[in-house]
């Protein structure tokens, strides 16, 4: 490997199976080109000659298996070449998932199986659960095996889901969800981490294609409510299972379920109520498949716990992985909600004329918000349980909660300190039409169909000014609130 200066451009010439690693800076942007040979960015390939745009605070890795030549534009805060990676048994793991969907397919079409070519793998599709502690390169182990799968050409579309809050998937944190994947998931900002859904940007996006269902949780960790995180993964356990119901690719494709690193934690107690959401990923995506990234002790626990009715496979973590500090980690949840609302705007390093961010034209990424005045009547907000609870389990023996972690309790936006300005609020799907089928909690499992900002409230008028990403009704919409705000600065 080598690199050659020329003005803010650098060449870099990597060996057959090296990374060049950068990690950027608030405000920087970067600019990389393939100019010679091969190359991926967590699984998603790079088209020769084309230049991909970086930016956000950035932190990624341009991976090549036979040696190429980039050309990288800006000032990356750091820039390196490293020769150790885990990709092999990355690549190892996803050859394993390719033989049981492979199997999966001629059970269904009930073709024979080649004896020789059983080798105890099993006919079923992966259904894998991705675990690890903070920084272990888990989203990252996802979104590799995920651009692995689509990019074999048998037209896998494999669901990736997404069960931690503190990052906002496809939309904005405080949320839970899953998509069916069919084209690589590109990397170009953590403002979209599993690649940007189309919110109001134009229908001709590749990211269009990305059409997520999604779960309002309302934090963005797991301890401010776990009995409803625990109910929010049966519901979308229950949605990605009827859909496998009817559609066969789908569901031979399998699913990757990434995880937050407190799922890693076993919490002290009785050993049944150990790794709880664990148990309830396990139950609701039917998990055949664990996998621990570099972490030894969770992948004794496991085995043990687990490893008589399924796989549990470690894989080691990345010297790549960027320890993220808390700073960081809220700038990039601001970064998400602002990029659900706004979209993206990179400028590009001045050498460069023109860039794709993640494949899709600049200016195609760029969205406009509508704002809105509403009257308090218009709109029916919740939020789930009392203000700050302490969990169940930290109350004293014996003693029930008064206002349940699970209660829907109306905010009367006329209510001074109801919070809601600044508030994310999630809009629900609408409830049941028919009375009989109603019943209290029915707002805990609705799916999200967009997300608003309250900027204003004018409590003598009765009205508040909501953001939203698009025209549409709000008028009639229930909504969630949670803990998540958004100002603008
Ligand atoms: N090989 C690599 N080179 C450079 N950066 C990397 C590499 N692998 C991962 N990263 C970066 O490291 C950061 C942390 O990785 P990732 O989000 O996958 O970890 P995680 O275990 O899911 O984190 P969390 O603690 O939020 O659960 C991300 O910004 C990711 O882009």
């Amino acid at each position: 490997m080598s690199s050659e200066q020329k003005s803010d451009s650098k060449e870099w010439i990597l060996d057959p199976e090296t990374e060049y690693r950068f990690e950027l800076d608030q405000g920087t942007t970067l600019a990389v080109k393939l100019t010679r040979g091969h190359a991926e960015i967590f699984g998603a390939e790079l088209a020769e000659g084309k230049t991909y745009l970086f930016g956000s605070e950035c932190k990624a890795a341009v991976f090549t298996w036979q040696g190429c030549t980039i050309q990288v534009t800006g000032q990356p805060s750091v820039e390196y070449v490293s020769d150790e990676t885990p990709m092999d048994p990355y690549i190892n793991l996803h050859l394993a998932f390719e033989q049981m969907r492979v199997k999966a397919l001629r059970k269904q079409r009930n073709s024979p199986t080649p004896d020789d070519a059983d080798g105890g793998v099993p006919a079923d599709s992966p259904r894998v659960l991705v675990l690890g502690p903070e920084n272990a390169g888990k989203t990252t182990a996802c979104k590799i095996l995920t651009n692995y799968a689509v990019r074999t050409g048998q037209g896998w579309c494999p669901m990736l889901v997404n069960i931690d809050p503190s990052e906002g998937g496809w939309t904005v944190p405080g949320t839970i969800s899953a998509c069916a994947v069919s084209m690589p998931i590109p990397t170009s900002s953590p403002a979209n981490p599993l690649g940007s859904s189309a919110t109001s940007a134009p229908t001709a996006l590749s990211s269009s294609a990305l059409l997520p269902i999604v779960y309002w949780f309302g934090h963005a960790e797991v301890r401010r409510n776990p009995m409803l995180m625990d109910r929010l993964i049966r519901n979308l356990g229950e949605n990605v299972v009827a859909r496998h119901d009817v559609d066969t690719q789908s569901r031979i494709s399998g699913i990757i379920v990434d995880t937050p690193s407190s799922f890693a934690v076993s919490s002290a107690g009785p050993s049944d109520k150990k790794y709880g959401l664990i148990k309830a990923c396990i139950d609701a995506f039917q998990i055949n498949v664990i996998v621990v990234v570099g972490h030894e002790k969770l992948n004794v626990e496991m085995q043990r716990l687990f490893g008589s009715t399924m796989s549990v496979v470690k894989i080691p973590k990345s010297g790549g992985v960027v320890e993220l500090d808390l700073g960081y980690r809220e700038r990039v949840q601001r970064y998400q909600i602002h990029n659900y609302f706004y979209g993206q705007h990179f400028d590009m390093p001045s050498d460069v004329t023109s860039a794709t961010l993640g494949g899709e034209a600049l200016t195609d990424l760029h969205l406009s918000p509508l704002s809105t005045t509403l009257n308090f009547s218009d709109i029916t907000i919740y939020r789930i349980g009392g203000e700050s609870i302490a969990p169940s389990s930290a109350l004293p023996i014996g003693a029930t909660r008064v206002v349940s972690e699970m209660q829907p309790i109306a905010v009367d936006p006329s209510q001074r300190g109801s919070g809601l300005l600044n508030a994310v609020l999630a809009l629900l799907s609408p409830p049941n039409p028919d009375e009989n089928e109603r019943y209290d909690e029915e707002v805990l499992d609705l799916d999200v169909v967009g997300f608003i900002i309250v900027t204003a409230l004018d409590i003598p008028n009765r009205k508040m000014t909501v953001l939203s990403p698009s025209p549409g009704s709000i008028t009639g919409r229930i909504a969630l609130m949670g803990s998540l705000e958004y100002q603008e600065q």
